[in-house]
């Protein structure tokens, strides 16, 4: 598709759709919990589908009236075999969190995913998986999907130090050890967003939190709960930055998820002097409405435990670094060359392409400022990658003249399937 470019200004107030994780995990936790769980305002995006049928395919009733979605939960036991191979689709959420529930359930499943999900390590979860007895196909330590994975219905309790700072695989765990015999104890490498955790309190669990390590007594039942989803906040992250770089503009994005372990965008926003105001917290949504406006920014560094706090909002952040003044400094997220596609390598030849200064390095980025884009030679392809997509739909924003082709631009539904209704409606605002 050709993207909107030269953009005179971002003006208006949108609600962005629900948050992803919190998605997933909400018609995970009701699949696997007794009785119904009622959710409103959920993502309806492809990656959270891949979650709701692969559990519609385990037997578990699943009501949508377009508005809100019923899941009718019968305990883990409630879930069968599927008939065929489990579709992730992209997700790689829906397949991690996914293998740590069936790793305790007593039949054999195959999980299957598009090119990019398929090339993603899925090793990260078979190995503390099968120390506590489930069976799982591959290589020790190369396993991709296709990948099979038979079940132990007396799953050991486990205790585990996570070599990688992943929330997709501390919730596998969790919902592994929920199903085991004794206490499992797993020690987190990094904080990462908390929301299993969370959920599982909410679903009425047992879960104790200390510092970075997490108890979880084994073969709890949980109950069916009321969620409502806040909006993604890396969803917001893409409209955060766009406002902060077009001149005249100002944003409003209301409902913004702020979970303090997914809030690290906001703070780099801060230490890049970026005019931001955050109000109407409610700590209980644990949600807030988020203005932004053009600004002069600096450049920064960006490191360490902030990493997972902002993770999926590097790519974005990449950008806004390419308008500050001054040198930008992305440093300990190797973790990006394993997402959708090699986020650092991807990011650097999309953005250079149209004239920044991107250096990657072996876990970053290094980032030079004030750079003036302008609409690159070729194409650019999304590689199916959804924050890919829309931060090249940003980047246009500020090209002056010529034309700019997005290819694979539907990947962008994964995430968010109406950036481009939302963009618009932007637009329009500041005509
Ligand atoms: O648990 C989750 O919902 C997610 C965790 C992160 O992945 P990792 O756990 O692989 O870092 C993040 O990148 C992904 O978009 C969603
Ligand atoms: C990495 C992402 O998702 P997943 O791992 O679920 O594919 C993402 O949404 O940026």
């Amino acid at each position: 598709m050709k993207l909107t470019i030269h953009s005179k200004g971002l003006n208006g107030v949108l609600s962005v759709p629900g948050d992803k994780s919190i998605s997933h995990r909400s018609i995970m936790f009701g699949a696997i919990a007794h009785g119904e769980t009622l959710i409103h305002d959920i993502l309806r995006g492809e990656d959270v589908y891949s979650t709701i049928e692969a559990f519609r395919a385990m037997g578990v009733q699943i009501e949508d009236d377009e508005q809100d979605i019923r899941v009718l939960g019968q305990g883990f036991k409630g879930l069968k075999k599927p008939q065929k191979a489990l579709d992730m689709g992209n997700s790689g959420t829906s397949t991690r969190l996914l293998s740590g529930i069936l790793a305790g359930l007593p039949f054999e499943t195959t999980l299957l995913g598009d090119d990019s999900l398929s090339k993603r390590p899925m090793d990260r979860v078979a190995i503390p998986l099968r120390l506590m007895g489930a069976s799982i196909t591959g290589e020790t330590s190369r396993v991709k999907l296709p990948m099979t994975i038979q079940g132990r219905s007396r799953l050991q309790k486990i205790e585990y130090t996570l070599p990688v700072a992943s929330a997709q695989v501390k919730s596998a765990l969790i919902f592994a050890a929920l199903q085991a015999e004794g206490d499992s104890i797993i020690v987190e490498k990094e904080h990462t967003r908390s929301h299993t955790e969370e959920m599982l309190a909410q679903f009425g669990g047992e879960i104790k939190v200390i510092g970075k390590t997490i108890y979880i007594p084994g073969q709890q039942e949980l109950k069916g709960q009321e969620v409502t989803v806040p909006g993604d906040i890396s969803s917001a992250a893409f409209w955060l930055v766009a406002a902060l770089i077009v001149e005249h503009s100002k944003v409003t994005l209301k409902n913004v998820g702020i979970n303090e372990t997914r809030t690290g965008i906001l703070e780099v926003i801060t230490a890049m002097q970026g005019l931001l105001e955050i109000s109407e917290v409610d700590e209980t949504a644990k949600s807030a409405t988020v203005t932004v406006r053009t600004s002069s920014l600096q450049g920064t560094e960006i490191s360490g435990d902030l990493i997972p706090r902002l993770i999926d909002e590097l790519p974005i952040i990449a950008l806004l670094a390419t308008q500050a003044n001054g040198q930008t400094i992305i440093r300990d997220a190797a973790e990006l060359k394993v997402k959708e596609t090699d986020r650092i390598a991807v990011v650097a030849d999309v953005l250079n392409a149209m004239g920044a200064k991107i250096t990657p390095t072996d876990d970053g980025m290094i980032i030079e400022g004030k750079t003036k884009l302008h609409a690159p030679q070729r194409a650019i392809n999304t590689l199916g990658d959804h924050r890919i997509g829309m931060m090249a739909a940003i980047a246009a924003l500020l090209v002056e003249e010529g034309e700019m082709e997005l290819e694979r631009a539907e990947a962008i539904k994964t995430s968010y399937p109406q950036f481009f209704e939302d963009l618009n409606h932007l637009m329009k605002k500041s005509q």
